[in-house]
């Protein structure tokens, strides 16, 4: 019995070394082919936490990771960060990252910021085509588009700022820019009435929130940064079964039915008469939605039954316009705040401007600022809070620069502030962060492999121009009417984690004085 025992232990001892030899040998051969099938790809950042890949390292100091790795592993490198591998691409390589054609910029901003789960965009309907809609829209018209922003920041800083009283410190600077963009905006895209009715207004400002929570929703939490794709699965679960955005939806969608029905009945007045419909029909937003998407306004149910479309290009256009930019401008604000001794520069120009544009801030006139324009570009390249924005997804293997394999199906992620602080691309500075006012003499809204804050090439923000011209409005509303000051000067200067997510506004207070009636600019 004893030897009986003793064989079988030693068959079982035998088998286990055996199935460990075995596991041992497939472990290697796995390592190897996985070697084998990477030794052609950039190298990967090595990291000692198997779950948490070097998510922790880049959190703790990521200026400082990207800039040591890049030094370390060349202008592209793999690395494991929040759940899933990452190709992070420095200059020189930056602008064909963003260019290629291989690379898929919808696909990338699905995978980081799950554009498709939140705005749930119409299957025929890619995020591209949202060039030529704003360039319809609100490019070629932009001249009546500034007319009709103007008021709506002169009375919103008289509501909520006032004139005539000592000093006003705004707490949250970010809540009254996006208050003006939001009114500003919902008047340009819906039209004029619609545009003024509270609760349309309270879509266009709070929408957002709930985007951009949801977008960061458990970025910092332990399961986000360990499971792959949980974010996603976040967002869709809170979109799909918990509805956080059905209440916006419903707002949307009963004020906008009325609203077309109101131009069914116009287009409807108009009969065969194509020249007094084109010459009657509401210049706006929704009004080139409806253009673009055909939807026959003749036929009252045939234009119904397709709200649901137009919602959901509304809600994609309301989500690209309010929050980056409104974040974009208190930015801005936080600069002039900060940068007090450059104001006399600022007051001078808009003066100027102002005299020869019979006091008025059209868009010609806005276009003639370049001190402002010199301003708000070294405000955005020196602000580098966010490296997201650009990321693309390889469509099929492509070398770039003729060595750099990128495999189909990699995440790219341009770390474009890193191009922003290049020496190479601002010979002559000693400090290349150092702020330098007036340096640029471009407009701010023309991108370049320098300066990317708005994209680059075929996908560039085509909303920029809009963008840019809010932020000279409220700019030139805050200085010519008030000193404008950080209240904690020392707490200015921020210097935020680049997210992968969405850009996020500065939080220093600021101080408003009215300024004395004689040094008071009238802007109309
Ligand atoms: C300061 C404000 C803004 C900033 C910083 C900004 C920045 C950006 C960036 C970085 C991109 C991605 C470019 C890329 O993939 O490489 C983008 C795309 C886009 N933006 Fe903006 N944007 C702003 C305002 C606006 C506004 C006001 C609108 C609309 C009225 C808008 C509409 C769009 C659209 C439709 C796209 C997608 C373009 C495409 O995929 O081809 N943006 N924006």
């Amino acid at each position: 019995m004893n030897s009986l025992q003793a064989l079988s232990d030693r068959w079982g001892t035998n088998n286990l070394a055996a199935a460990g030899a075995l596991a041992t040998a497939l472990y290697a051969w796995r390592l190897y082919s996985i070697r084998q099938a990477n030794k052609d790809l950039p190298p990967h950042v090595p990291y000692t936490n198997p779950i948490l890949g070097s998510t922790l390292d880049y959190m703790h100091a990521p200026h400082e990771w990207l800039a040591k790795n890049f030094d370390k592993y060349g202008p592209v490198m793999r690395a494991s960060l929040f759940g899933r591998e990452q190709y992070l691409i420095d200059t020189p390589l930056i602008p064909d990252a963003m260019k290629h054609k291989n690379f898929n910029s919808e696909q990338g901003a699905n995978a980081i910021q799950f554009l498709d789960v939140l705005v749930g965009l119409a299957v025929d309907y890619h995020m591209e085509d949202g060039q030529h809609l704003v360039l319809k829209a609100l490019n070629n018209r932009m001249e009546i588009f500034v007319e009709r922003i103007r008021p709506y920041i002169s009375l919103m800083l008289d509501e909520k700022v006032g004139r005539k009283s000592g000093p006003v410190t705004v707490e949250d600077p970010f809540k009254l820019i996006r208050s003006m963009i939001a009114q500003a905006m919902c008047d340009n895209f819906v039209g004029k009435s619609l545009g003024r009715d509270p609760e349309m207004i309270h879509v266009f400002t709070h929408v957002t929130d709930v985007v951009a929570a949801l977008a960061t929703a458990g970025a910092s939490s332990m399961v986000a940064l360990i499971v792959p794709g949980f974010r996603r699965w976040y967002a869709n679960y809170m979109v799909n079964n918990r509805k956080i955005l059905k209440p916006y939806t419903d707002i949307l969608i009963r004020k906008l039915t009325p609203e077309i029905e109101a131009r069914v009945a116009l287009r409807q007045s108009c009969g065969t008469n194509e020249l007094e419909w084109e010459g009657s029909k509401p210049v706006d937003v929704l009004q080139t939605i409806l253009d673009d998407r055909n939807i026959d306004l003749t036929n009252r149910e045939a234009a119904l039954a397709r709200i649901g479309e137009v919602n959901n290009l509304l809600l994609f256009l309301i989500f690209a316009s309010v929050h980056l930019t409104s974040v974009h401008i208190t930015w801005m604000i936080n600069s002039i705040a900060l940068h007090t001794e450059c104001h006399e520069e600022l007051l001078k120009e808009l003066k100027l401007v102002l005299a020869s544009h019979g006091g008025v801030l059209s868009d010609e006139a806005l276009r003639n600022m370049p001190k402002l324009d010199s301003f708000m570009r070294e405000t955005f390249r020196t602000r580098f809070d966010c490296i997201g924005g650009s990321q693309r997804i390889v469509q099929e293997d492509t070398l770039l620069e003729g060595k750099y394999l990128l495999p189909k199906g990699a995440l790219l992620n341009p770390i474009t502030f890193r191009a922003h602080q290049n020496p190479g691309h601002w010979p002559g500075r000693e400090d290349v962060m150092e702020f330098q006012p007036w340096s640029h003499e471009e407009p701010s809204s023309r991108t370049s492999p320098a300066y990317l804050q708005f994209g680059l090439g075929r996908h560039a923000c085509p909303g920029r121009f809009l963008a840019v011209n809010e932020a000279k409005l409220i700019v030139s509303y805050l200085l010519g009417r008030y000193d404008v000051k950080l209240k904690e000067p020392e707490k200015g200067v921020v210097t935020p984690m680049p997210a992968f997510t969405f850009s996020i506004a500065p939080t220093s207070a600021i101080v408003l004085t009215p300024r004395d009636e004689k040094d008071a600019l009238v802007l109309l």
